[in-house]
Formats: C-alpha cells, structure tokens, sequence
C-alpha cells in the first residue's frame, strides 16, 4: 500500500478581514515552524487571496480557495476562475461543500465539471462529500457517499482522483460539535477507498481521504489513529492558530 502524507487544511468559510487574515496566517506560521510530516492548507474568503498570498511568503502553508466556477472567462458575472485562483498562488481547491449543495443547489454532475475543470488547469480539487442525518439514519450513508463519487467517476475516469483529495464530512456533523466517532468515520472513509479500488487499486491507495465535521484539538488524535484517515478539512477550529495547529502535529505524529 502507498504511504499517504496527511493533509489538513482549514476552511474559513465566510469569516475574516485583511486583518484577521494577516494576524491569523502570522500565528500559523509561529505555531507550525518546523512542524514536518504533514502537508498544511487554508482556504481564506477569496476576497483575502492576496493579503494570504503575501502573509504566506516564506512559509509551507499552501493556500486554497472555497470554491471555483466552470468557465476559464467572459460574461459570467461574480464567477471565479481557476486561471485567477492559480494568479494568487492557490493550489487546493474545496469543490462540492455541503453549504455549497445545500444554498446553491448545486448538482453532483455541475460540481464533476468543477472537477475536471481544476484538474485541466493543474490544481487540486478537494472533493467534499457526506449525507445528511436523515439520509445516515435511513442507512443511506454509503449510496450517498458513493452516488456523490461516481459523478466524478462517470464523467472524467477514476484516474482523476490521481492527486485529488476528498473531504467525508457528514452533514450532521458540520458546525455542530458533533464529530463522528473515529470508528464510525474509519468505516466510511474505507468503504470509499474500496469503493474507488473497484475501479483502480492504485488510484485508491494514493488518494487522500480527510475526515471533516466539528474537528478539534481534543479530538483530532483519536481519529487520525484511523488508517484510512488521511487529514482533516477543519471550519471552526482553523480560526484559531492554536487550535489548528494542535490539529496539523496531530495528524504529523499520528501518520509519522
Ligand atoms: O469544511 C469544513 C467543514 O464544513 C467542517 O466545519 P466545522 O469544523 O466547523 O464543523
């Protein structure tokens, strides 16, 4: 089995300033300093790219966005480019958000051709996915989970998740204080890598699977003791430099 390097990234949501971004980037840099063995992204309002861009200078912090849209230019107003994610230096690339699927409606196949359109500019996609409570209380988890990876699949072959990430956030776990137990997110995330396996062993080796759903400090630990855990996509807890940084030598240490 290929080794995977732990990835966690935090995801901003639509919270910060230029301030905060500069303060909270300065702490993360501060906390993380020669802090190996596990690959570090945040994902800042897009409107703070820049103040990102800058304050990261000199640091192993990669940047990433929240979103991106399909066309590369013209008359879409309000969308954003990958071509202009890739200006600021972004690399990682959150598509398919349950706040995205749920208050934008958007599709299974709309967010595949989110996909494929960050793998043909050279960026990585952060595939999020995750039932509702309703949906894990009908037993519907893996039909989910698996329905929101074949839309990929079907539309651009099972080796595009080759350098992809997909973040298992179930829904009911988002924002709530209520994270999955380690167990329950480890059998998720290994029905998914065999899920992808049917189609490719090696794609489903190498691919990076976070866990994501109210990850803290005193969490984290627990969950990255599970093999198929890869990382971590954090809301609430990457806001703070402390807190996040607790999440990233957990998963170094974990994975070591
Ligand atoms: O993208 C991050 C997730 O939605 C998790 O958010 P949370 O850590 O605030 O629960």
């Amino acid at each position: 089995m290929a080794s995977r390097k732990p990835l966690v990234m935090g995801n901003w949501k639509l919270n910060g300033s230029k301030a905060f971004t500069k303060e909270l980037i300065e702490g993360l840099k501060t906390e993380l300093a020669g802090v190996e063995g596990c690959d570090v992204a945040i994902a800042p309002p897009v409107m703070y790219l820049a103040e990102a861009e800058a304050a990261l200078v000199g640091s192993k912090i990669a940047l990433g966005s929240q979103n991106v849209d399909v066309n590369v230019k013209g008359a879409f107003t309000g969308d954003i480019s990958t071509e202009m994610l890739k200006d600021f230096g972004a690399k990682y690339i959150i598509i398919g958000h349950s706040e995205r699927r749920t208050y934008h409606k958007e599709s299974d196949e709309f967010i595949a051709k989110k996909f494929g359109a960050l793998k043909e500019a050279g960026l990585v996609p952060v595939l999020c996915i995750g039932e509702t409570e309703a949906e894990n209380e009908a037993g519907k988890t893996e039909e989910v989970v698996s329905r929101q990876i074949d839309a990929v699949i079907n539309a651009l072959g099972v080796e595009a998740f080759n350098g992809a990430v997909i973040a298992y956030e179930p829904i009911w776990a988002i924002g709530t204080g209520k994270s999955a137990t380690p167990a329950q997110a480890q059998a998720v995330h290994a029905f998914i890598r065999a899920h992808i396996a049917a189609k490719s062993q090696a794609v489903a080796d190498q691919v990076i699977i976070q866990y994501g759903g109210s990850v803290n400090d005193s969490n984290a630990a627990e969950l990255f003791t599970q093999p198929d855990i890869d990382g971590a996509l954090v809301g609430g807890a990457s806001l703070k430099a402390p807190a996040f940084a607790v999440i990233v030598k957990a998963a170094a240490a974990a994975k070591a």
